[in-house]
């Protein structure tokens, strides 16, 4: 197997996406991603991209053809393509070479061990670390699922928690809505959460944040479950959500009837742009004057409840 890809990046409009994916098969591609922005909305947007009805398709190819040539091949089909698509216009056809190890492992690299406020560390779990007296350590291996703590929803949701413990709120219970890796459930637990749910419409997610738990030896703290939110009962001293902001607004009553009274709501995942559109949606439900956090585009949003 090759250790070394090519890759090839087109930016074109929605209706000739299907057929350049099938052309960049024909031309010996071995894997083609198309990135779809409604559908990968934890990426930002690009402030420069203006055009929502266009795709971004990455091709893969592993044979040893030079980059122009291979580019050339790609602009002659987009010129063939454009014959039957009056829209196509002229096409930027980027290329980048990319190692076996970058493209398996690569986001890796951006994870480091990281401290969220006083005690708290969020570690790799193939990395070593030598902190201090009274360090809260959580070692992560998120596989498949989102949860390392670089995210800066999830950093916001972290600090946010954190921030909660060291100033000595009592938390007892923790309700974790869209688990991921285990991130935020372990981290509660880790801080001195009792007893912590932790729920995932996604079985890879929810498998993933049991063997971090068990590696944390908090398992027997925290249940994971694929149950959905309007399925739990009980009440909870701190709900977290990082869920995209419509799936916040969507589940708006069902977290609030999670959240004991007096207790807090973390809402996270939701873009600087949209927190007026969830700030709206709970403020019809009595919740008012929020905490908001920010981290670069991204906003958390904090409610405590009324007693
Ligand atoms: C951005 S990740 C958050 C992971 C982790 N909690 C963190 O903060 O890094 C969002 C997770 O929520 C899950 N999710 C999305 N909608 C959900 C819902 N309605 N109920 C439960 N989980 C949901 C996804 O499967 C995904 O694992």
């Amino acid at each position: 197997m090759t250790d070394k890809w090519m890759e090839i990046k087109v930016c074109v409009p929605v209706a000739c996406a299907d057929v350049l994916c099938h052309e960049l098969y024909e031309l010996g591609s071995v894997g083609v991603v198309v990135e779809e922005r409604q559908l990968d909305t934890f990426v930002p947007p690009d402030p420069d991209e203006t055009d929502s009805d266009m795709f971004t398709i990455k091709a893969y190819f592993d044979e040893d053809l030079p980059a122009a040539q291979r580019v050339a091949s790609v602009e002659g089909c987009l010129k063939r393509l454009a014959e039957f698509f009056p829209d196509l216009g002229a096409v930027d056809v980027g290329v980048a070479d990319i190692g076996q190890q970058d493209w398996a492992e690569g986001w890796k690299q951006h994870f480091q061990a990281t401290r969220i406020g006083a005690r708290l560390v969020i570690k790799p779990s193939w990395e070593e670390f030598s902190g201090q007296d009274g360090d809260v350590v959580v070692t992560l291996d998120p596989g498949m699922a989102f949860g390392t703590g670089t995210h800066g929803t999830t950093r916001l949701c972290l600090e946010t928690l954190a921030a909660l413990f060291d100033g000595g709120e009592a938390i007892h219970h923790v309700l974790d809505v869209g688990t991921g890796s285990g991130i935020l459930a372990i981290a509660a637990a880790a801080l001195g959460a009792e007893r912590v749910v932790a729920c995932d419409i996604d079985p890879i997610a929810c498998e993933t944040a049991r063997e971090n738990c068990v590696l944390n030896e908090v398992i027997d703290r925290v249940e994971v479950t694929d149950r959905l939110l309007e399925e739990l009962t009980g009440t909870y001293d701190v709900v977290l959500a990082n869920i995209l902001a419509e799936e916040n607004i969507r589940l708006a009553q069902a977290l609030i009837d999670r959240v004991r009274p007096g207790g807090v709501l973390i809402l996270s995942g939701i873009l600087e742009e949209k927190v007026s559109l969830v700030t709206t949606a709970f403020s019809t439900l009595g919740l008012n004057a929020p905490d908001l956090f920010y981290d670069e585009e991204w906003a958390c949003i904090q409610y405590r409840l009324g007693h």
